[in-house]
């Protein structure tokens, strides 16, 4: 093993946890919270949802099979979910210095080092994550000897603003002109629909994208707390007083529950899996899902003409929403995965088919 720096993680609650160094050697501060899927660790650092964030993988054996050699197709990259690493720092118990893969290029921690993130390993993640679990997630900072850096709560700022694109963008020549409201999207919601004969235009969070003709609206995942994005709920409030469709993604269910005048809350812990059951109401139809999120609609406050569209068998708390009337519906968990199971893509055919209907009225 190389020359590795120790460096501490410290929890809001005093707790101190020492690591060793495996990313690059940096203090910093954020949410500190927990993730318990066993793979993809290179979609899950590349997803902008978790800016602001030191991702704990409860999961022990991190980085065997190194970080993919990455192209792009169709103007993204083929693996990662963005194009550069958006965690604030990853924390593991053991950190695999050799790695191998047919694809691989580089290791994980040569991947943290050149995007200037930090890296730990050699903390024990199940004890950490049994603290989170207890008193739900925590601010927390790693601080490197010489270092000081002060706590850092991530949920106070418009993180929105920072992982939206700047400028308009247009994906493929599909025939249904879909409008992808950038919160932070995630690369394969725009390969779902790329595959799905789209062409999608990638618009600014803030962006009035009512006054772009199109057939249908789609609100992407993305990171923070979805009381900071008050210009898209404003947006989204209007598109909702017409009937195209509209569907949404983690993010974007938060979106659009506030624009119909629901309200949201933090969860305790959040929910960052591979294997979260979500049940889809009125039937007895429970599918597998991919989760990453920390706050939740809540449906007690959901209007009339909305109703809960998915429910999580765990918790029993809010997985998606739909206009009873109109073909406006978001799920909370990722059915685009990437990574995890991908039983729920049908969902992506269910708003083109909406498409579909709309076009012919
Ligand atoms: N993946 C997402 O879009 C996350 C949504 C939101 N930032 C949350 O944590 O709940």
């Amino acid at each position: 093993m190389q020359n590795v720096q120790k460096a501490k993680l410290i929890l809001e609650d005093g707790t101190v946890f020492e690591g060793k160094s495996f990313g690059y050697d940096k203090s910093v501060a954020g949410e500190v919270v927990f993730y318990t899927a066993m793979t993809g660790y290179p979609e899950s650092l590349t997803d902008p949802s978790y800016t602001g964030q030191i991702l704990v993988s409860t999961y022990p054996m991190i980085g065997n099979y190194g970080v993919p050699n990455d192209r792009e197709e169709d103007g993204i990259f083929r693996h990662f979910e963005s194009d550069k690493i958006h965690v604030s720092a990853l924390i593991v118990s053991d950190y695999s210095f050799e790695y191998s893969h047919w694809n691989a290029m580089k290791s994980l921690g040569n991947w943290l080092k050149e995007n200037k993130v930090p890296g730990l390993f050699d903390i024990d993640t199940r004890a950490l994550t049994k603290i989170l679990r207890e008193k739900g997630s925590m601010l927390g900072k790693i601080v490197f000897d010489g270092n000081p850096i002060d706590f850092y709560d991530p949920n106070e700022e418009n993180l929105v603003s920072r992982v939206s694109t700047n400028d308009v963008v247009t994906y493929g020549n599909g025939d249904h002109k879909v409008v992808l409201v950038d919160c932070g999207v995630k690369n394969n919601i725009i390969r779902c629909l790329l595959r799905r004969n789209a062409t999608v235009i990638k618009v600014p969070w803030n962006y009035d994208f009512n006054q772009i003709e199109c057939d249908g609206i789609f609100l992407s995942n993305g990171p923070g707390d979805p009381a900071m994005v008050q210009e898209t709920v404003e947006n989204v409030g209007k598109a909702i007083d017409e009937v195209k469709p509209i569907m949404g993604i983690c993010l974007g269910n938060q979106l659009l529950g506030r624009a119909a005048g629901a309200d949201t809350y933090k969860l305790k812990y959040g929910h960052r899996s591979h294997n979260q059951p979500v049940l889809l109401t009125g039937t007895d139809k429970c599918y597998i899902t991919s989760q990453n999120h920390g706050f939740a609609i809540d449906d007690n406050t959901l209007p009339d003409d909305w109703e809960p569209m998915f429910v999580n068998v765990n918790d029993q708390t809010n997985e998606g929403i739909r206009h009873k009337t109109k073909p406006f519906f978001s799920t909370q968990f990722h059915p685009e995965a990437s990574s995890g199971p991908v039983d729920t893509e049908f969902l992506f055919d269910d708003f083109i088919d909406n498409i579909k209907k709309y076009k012919k009225q």
